[in-house]
């Protein structure tokens, strides 16, 4: 099955007024409820855009119809063994936060709360079906994600670490390390679990919403099903996202901003996730933010439902289109629907169903997917797997909303939430620790061995000199090389090596090589400038957003040239021929966060991305049928794609470049040359055979080349570029290059 989403409009709060509504649900269908939302291109008003989702909700939509609709038909699952993962989406102030907690009062319980008493409740069924044989035991386990780190709800703010609790992949799925567990018997301990942890959840008051929340909070709720045969126990996510911000109009202070790029960030990887799932790509950017690698959209096993939350006023315009056709594509995702096993306490027997549903769930190996098994799980006997009797989940066609008065109306709402306020120490960077060099002797490696390794490398150098001429690579090898560089680095920095700060300059760097990989050279500028204040004497990463920002901006303006004349042919057409305009040319979700993310990092170009119609002009049309046979919004087109052809044919696996370009240095000397053969071999062992450069900075070294634009070679060809490195320094290269003599003398 597909990821199920389903959009919710908000009503108008305090002060919202109607005139300014702009999303809709479709209203051609009054019999029918509708799954279409109806927006209008920001560019032509005449002109509406329509998403197609597998369910709308109207604004008059209540917590019940939405619960009811949504999530009551997935606790069966839940009990037979699947895995639920509930998410809400949408930008700030839209009403995540309202569609998951909910307020006090009963009738305005959101998601969560009444996945709870409906877990209980279903617990008490299981129970007394299986005339008290199976007992249900709920664990509750409740984290957010702030600035990328993740932080245990349960926890007291005092308590946290500075860094987080890690993340690891166990049997294919993401577990948060040393996330505690909290027992939780009925309804009243829930609530006094969940408030008081909710009091610990990041909050601020930001323009846009008087209680944002400025976290990702992921609430784990586990249902232990036990009978004399075992423990079956599958897992209920609720996801409460933080809204993706557009800094122009939150006005947020420097505190905020951090939050927010860290928010934006992780919700552009998700969107960035989408698309490559939905490109069928080989390699999902999950790892690039703990968000993403936590919702593994796809990978993981169970029933997921997306709810994408909406304001339907003009002020969201932007951020709701790219919401909209970010989320419209998430429903393309297939999650495969395997449920979790029955962990044997003791041989199977005959026994009461431990689902409680009618089917007979035949005893199972046991697991390889240990995530949800019990540690004292006994083998299974030979013979002891029976053939699969029962199908778990049907995707049937459910019923849509019930269609409700779409008229818009005023809805005052009570805060509900008592949230704790963001923490501004949070944010704060933890300070490079200065580390000792290791101790370097010559004993380490003698000096044969390095001049060993010198000739080999040496020869090595030469013949792919010879095999260079011209340029051999196709662009996919590089491509791939890239690839598997980018995922070795990545391990890297997953593996907690490297030091806090310097991992996050780091992963910008990484972000942006793989958005310039992709010929996203907005996005991979946006990376580069967030990468600069860690690397700020870098010459080289200056060059790299000096030429990127020219580049962009020499795009644009051809772009611009071209799209002006084609627009009014377009236009002309589209007037004559059709009644509805889809928005086949709306940009990429990647490239509308793109868009974003570039607005909010260069306030100054506000004027322009406000009045840019780079993203809108040129919509074609699409006939009605089209989106009618698919429930998908028909997405056909997006932007023109910019050249990614590089100039200068220079490849980054070169290990040589000559230097017939006057403003390159003259050919550096023979030993300057055997140093610089050793550093660009990215051969850690052979660095550390240097003089004066210890392990952690060989390895270092090679992790920086590993981030060096592709364009200039990726090598270091002076020793005054050596100097500039993080972490090498004139000494340690005059110390380098001395060894290097006193080698080869
Ligand atoms: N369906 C609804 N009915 C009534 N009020 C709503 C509804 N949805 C949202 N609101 C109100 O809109 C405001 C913003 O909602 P909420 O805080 O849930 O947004 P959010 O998307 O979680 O924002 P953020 O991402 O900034 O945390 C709140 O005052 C909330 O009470």
């Amino acid at each position: 099955m597909s990821v199920r989403v389903v959009a919710r409009l908000r009503p108008l709060l305090d002060k919202e007024l109607d005139k300014d509504i702009i999303v809709r649900p479709d209203s051609s269908h009054d019999d029918k409820p509708s799954n279409i939302v109806r927006i209008p291109n920001p560019k032509n008003e005449s002109e509406e855009f329509s998403f197609a989702f597998n369910g709308v909700y109207k604004m008059a939509t209540t917590q019940e119809e939405l619960f009811t609709k949504e999530v009551a038909p997935h606790l069966k699952s839940l009990f037979q063994g699947l895995d639920v993962t509930i998410f809400a989406y949408g930008v700030t102030g839209t009403g995540k936060t309202h569609t998951m907690r909910g307020g006090m009062k009963l009738s305005e319980r959101g998601v969560i709360p009444r996945l709870l008493s409906g877990v209980y409740r279903r617990g008490r069924k299981v129970t007394k079906d299986s005339g008290g044989e199976t007992t249900v035991s709920i664990t509750l386990s409740y984290y957010e994600i702030y600035n990328d780190k993740v932080y245990d709800l349960f926890e007291p703010p005092e308590k946290r670490t500075l860094a987080g609790l890690p993340l690891r992949e166990k049997d294919g799925k993401t577990i948060v390390v040393g996330l505690s567990e909290h027992a939780c018997d009925d309804l009243k301990d829930f609530e006094r679990l969940y408030i008081e942890a909710n009091h610990n959840r990041s909050t601020a008051g930001t323009k846009l919403n008087a209680q944002s929340s400025r976290s990702h909070a992921i609430l784990m709720v586990k249902v232990n099903q036990t009978n004399e045969n075992g423990t079956l126990t599958s897992t209920a996510s609720a996801i409460d996202l933080a809204g993706s911000e557009d800094n122009r109009r939150t006005e947020n202070g420097k505190e905020r901003m951090v939050e927010s790029a860290s928010i934006n960030k992780s919700l552009f990887v998700l969107s960035q996730c989408i698309d490559a799932i939905g490109r069928g790509d080989k390699r999902i950017p999950y790892r690039e933010s703990k968000m993403t690698r936590i919702l593994s959209l796809g990978q993981n096993n169970g029933i997921t439902i997306m709810i994408l939350n909406l304001a339907p006023l003009r002020s969201y315009h932007l951020d709701t289109l790219s919401s909209l056709n970010v989320s419209s594509r998430a429903k393309r995702i297939e999650v495969r629907e395997i449920e979790n096993e029955v962990v044997f306490t003791q041989p199977p027997r005959k026994a009461a169903p431990i689902t409680g549903a009618t089917i007979q769930r035949q005893p199972l190996r046991a697991l390889a997917n240990a995530h949800n098994t019990h540690p004292t799980a006994v083998p299974p006997k030979a013979g002891d797997k029976p053939a699969k009797a029962f199908s778990v989940y049907t995707d049937k066609a459910k019923p849509g909303p019930r269609p409700s008065n779409s008229t818009a109306t005023s809805v005052m709402r009570t805060n509900s939430t008592n949230k704790r306020p963001s923490d501004s120490g949070a944010n704060s960077r933890p300070t490079k620790m200065a580390r000792p060099t290791a101790p370097r002797s010559a004993a380490e490696l003698s000096a044969s061995k390095i001049e060993e390794l010198i000739e080999r490398k040496v020869s090595e150098a030469l013949a792919s000199r010879a095999l260079e001429q011209p340029p051999t690579k196709n662009s996919q090898d590089i491509t791939d090389a890239v690839q598997r560089r980018l995922e070795a680095l990545e391990r890297k920095i997953e593996s907690g090596e490297a030091e806090e700060a310097r991992t996050e300059g780091l992963r910008f760097l990484l972000m942006a090589k793989q958005h310039k990989e992709r010929g996203e050279d907005r996005s991979a500028l946006k990376m580069y400038e967030l990468a600069l204040p860690f690397f700020p004497d870098q010459e080289k990463l200056q060059k790299k957003i000096r030429n990127l920002r020219a580049k962009i901006q020499a795009n644009k303006e051809a772009e611009a040239a071209a799209r002006q004349s084609a627009s009014v042919e377009v236009h002309r057409n589209a007037l004559a021929t059709a009644p509805i305009v889809s928005a086949t040319h709306l940009p990429s979700p990647a490239a509308s966060l793109e868009n974003l993310v570039e607005m909010q990092a260069d306030p100054e170009r506000k004027e322009v991305n406000e009045h840019s119609d780079d993203e809108y002009i040129g919509s074609a049309i699409i006939p009605e049928h089209k989106y009618q046979d698919d429930d998908s919004f028909v997405y056909k087109a997006s932007k023109p794609k910019k050249s990614k052809a590089k100039t200068g044919a220079k490849s980054s696996l070169r290990v040589f470049t000559d230097n017939v370009d006057p403003e390159v240095p003259p050919a550096p000397t023979p030993r300057t040359r055997h140093l610089l053969d050793i550093v660009n071999s990215r051969d850690v062992a052979m660095i550390r055979g240097l003089s004066g450069v210890g392990a952690k900075k060989a390895r270092d070294l090679v992790e920086f080349l590993e981030l060096q634009n592709e364009d200039d070679g990726g090598n270091i060809q002076t020793l005054q570029q050596l100097k500039a490195v993080p972490g090498m320094g004139n000494r340690t290269v005059e110390r380098a290059y001395e060894g290097i003599v006193v080698l080869l003398v």
